[in-house]
C-alpha cells in the first residue's frame, strides 16, 4: 500500500486538494477533522485541554477562537496542546492505515497539515505539498470571518518555510494556477501511484 502524505500551510490548498482526493475515491484521513472531535463536545481530549486551558471550556466543548488566541502567540502554551493532542492523532492515523492495508488498498492519503513540523514524513511513501504565492496565501486567509492580520502572522510563524517545504515535498503543486490545472495534477498523481503496486 502507497501512503501519501498531503501537506500545506495555512490557506494553501489543502483541504481542496484533500477533497479532489476523495473524488477520485482515495481514501483520505483527515488529521484536522480528528483534532475537532478530540476537542468537541464530549471529546476525548476536553477534560485534559480543561486541566491545562481553564478559561477556554464551555459546556463540556473546546472555545476553539479562545484556545487559538491563548496559545498561538505562546510557544510553551502550543506545545503543551500539542503534547495532549498529537499522541492521539497519531493513533488515529496508525488504525485508518492497519484498516486500510487490511483491506487491500493500494493507496492512502494521510492529510496533515503540519507533516514536515511533526516529522510525520516518515510515515508517508511520497508526500506532496500544496502550495501558492504568498499573496495569494495572505488574501484568502484574511477573507476568513474571524481572522485577523496579527492571527494569521502568529500562525505562520509557526508553520515551516515555504522553501523548506518545497526542498523537503516528492510533489509540489501550486494552487495559484486554478481549480482545473490542480485537479489535473492531483488526477495524475494519483493514477501513477495506483499503478504502483497491488490492491484497489
Ligand atoms: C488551537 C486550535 C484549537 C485553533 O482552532 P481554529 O479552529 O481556530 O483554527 P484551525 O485549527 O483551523 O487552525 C488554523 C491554522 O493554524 C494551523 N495550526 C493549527 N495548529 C497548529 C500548530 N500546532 N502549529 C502550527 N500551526 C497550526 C492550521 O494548520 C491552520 O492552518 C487548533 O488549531 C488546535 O487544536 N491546534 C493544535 C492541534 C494541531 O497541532 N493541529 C494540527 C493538525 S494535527
Ligand atoms: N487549485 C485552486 N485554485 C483556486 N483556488 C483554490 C485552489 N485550491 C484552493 N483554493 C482556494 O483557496 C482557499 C483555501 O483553500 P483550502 O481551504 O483548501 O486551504 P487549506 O490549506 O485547507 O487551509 P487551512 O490550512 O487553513 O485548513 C479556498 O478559498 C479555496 O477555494
Amino acid at each position: 500500500m502507497t501512503v501519501l502524505g498531503l501537506t500545506g500551510s495555512i490557506g494553501m490548498g489543502k483541504s481542496t486538494a484533500a477533497r479532489m482526493m476523495r473524488r477520485l475515491h482515495v481514501p483520505c484521513h483527515d488529521a484536522d477533522a480528528v483534532v475537532h472531535r478530540l476537542l468537541g463536545s464530549g471529546g476525548a481530549a476536553v477534560a485534559e485541554v480543561a486541566a491545562a486551558f481553564p478559561d477556554v471550556v464551555r459546556d463540556g466543548a473546546v472555545d476553539r477562537a479562545a484556545l487559538g488566541a491563548r496559545v498561538f502567540g505562546d510557544g510553551a502554551a502550543l506545545r503543551r496542546l500539542e503534547a495532549i493532542l498529537h499522541p492521539r492523532v497519531r493513533a488515529a492515523e496508525h488504525r485508518f492505515l492497519r484498516r486500510h492495508a487490511l483491506n487491500g488498498r493500494r493507496l492512502v492519503v494521510l492529510d496533515v497539515p503540519l507533516l514536515f513540523e511533526t516529522g510525520g514524513e516518515r510515515r508517508c511513501d511520497v508526500v506532496m505539498l500544496v502550495t501558492a504565492p504568498a499573496f495569494l496565501q495572505a488574501q484568502r486567509v484574511l477573507e476568513r470571518a474571524g481572522m485577523t492580520r496579527a492571527r494569521f502572522e502568529g500562525i505562520r510563524a509557526k508553520q515551516m518555510a515555504e522553501p523548506d517545504k518545497r526542498r523537503r515535498a516528492d510533489i509540489v503543486v501550486n494552487t495559484g494556477l486554478g481549480m482545473a490545472p490542480a485537479y489535473r495534477r492531483v488526477r495524475r498523481l494519483v493514477r501513477r501511484l495506483r499503478a504502483r503496486g497491488g490492491g484497489s
